[in-house]
């Protein structure tokens, strides 16, 4: 595949992958474009359609995967996911770098792919930091809540496996964390905007 080396960044729900990833598409505009999942799951408040996520039903997902139309699909506390060839061919035919953001089964089917991304895990500083973080985001209900603990408790597990992920990042301190992100793309990044230059 050409162009610049798509990222995988993946870890548990509440570790602060959406935070981190919005922060540096914000601060290297025309760099980063997202691969706009598909989800079976309602759109959270100030969630848009076909950025976020594109909302579907399982029906038409199921037909879709069917189809052949996706990379990789997931079950996620009791939804479907899944990353649309189209989702990142439309990255790529604009010379950006690609990012997505999938759960670690996402991890281990595009591993099957010649996708060749980086993957990043990023990780809670604990499962009591985790726990509240996604409280206090307020997203959830007790189920899903709960549901997504016991997820963070088999991926916190699976990405202390060698060789899953190139880097494992700790979201403790978002600044430092931050930095720590920039710093594993900062050679991909240079070689976009030098090839806009
Ligand atoms: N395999 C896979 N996982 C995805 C995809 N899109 C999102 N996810 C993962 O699904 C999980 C739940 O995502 P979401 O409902 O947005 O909740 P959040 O991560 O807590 O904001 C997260 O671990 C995401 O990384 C996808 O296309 N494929
Ligand atoms: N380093 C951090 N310190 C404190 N709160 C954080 C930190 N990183 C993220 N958060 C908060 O934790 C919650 C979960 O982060 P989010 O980016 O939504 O996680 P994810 O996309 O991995 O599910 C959000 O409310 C976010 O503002």
């Amino acid at each position: 595949m050409s162009g610049p080396r798509p990222v995988v960044l993946s870890g548990p729900s509440g570790a602060g992958k959406s935070t981190l990833m919005k922060r540096l598409m914000k601060e290297h505009e025309g760099v980063f474009g997202f691969s706009v999942s598909h989800t079976t799951r309602n759109p959270r408040p100030g969630e848009e359609d076909g950025k976020d996520y594109h909302f579907t039903t399982r029906e038409a997902m199921l037909e879709g995967i069917e189809n052949g139309d996706f990379i990789e699909n997931a079950e996620f506390s009791g939804n479907l996911y899944g990353t649309s060839k189209a989702a990142i061919e439309d990255v790529q035919a604009q010379n950006l770098i690609c990012i997505l953001d999938v759960d670690i089964q996402g991890v281990r089917r595009i591993k099957e792919t010649d996708l060749n991304p980086i993957y990043i895990s990023i990780q809670p500083p604990s499962m009591e930091i985790l726990e509240k973080r996604l409280r206090d985001r307020q997203t959830e209900t007790e189920e899903s809540l709960q549901k997504r603990l016991e997820a963070a408790r088999i991926d916190m597990e699976l990405s202390k496996e060698p060789g899953v992920f190139d880097v494992v990042i700790i979201n403790d301190d978002l600044e430092r964390a931050y930095e720590e992100l920039k710093e594993i793309l900062n050679e991909e990044i240079k070689k976009v905007q030098e090839a806009q230059s």
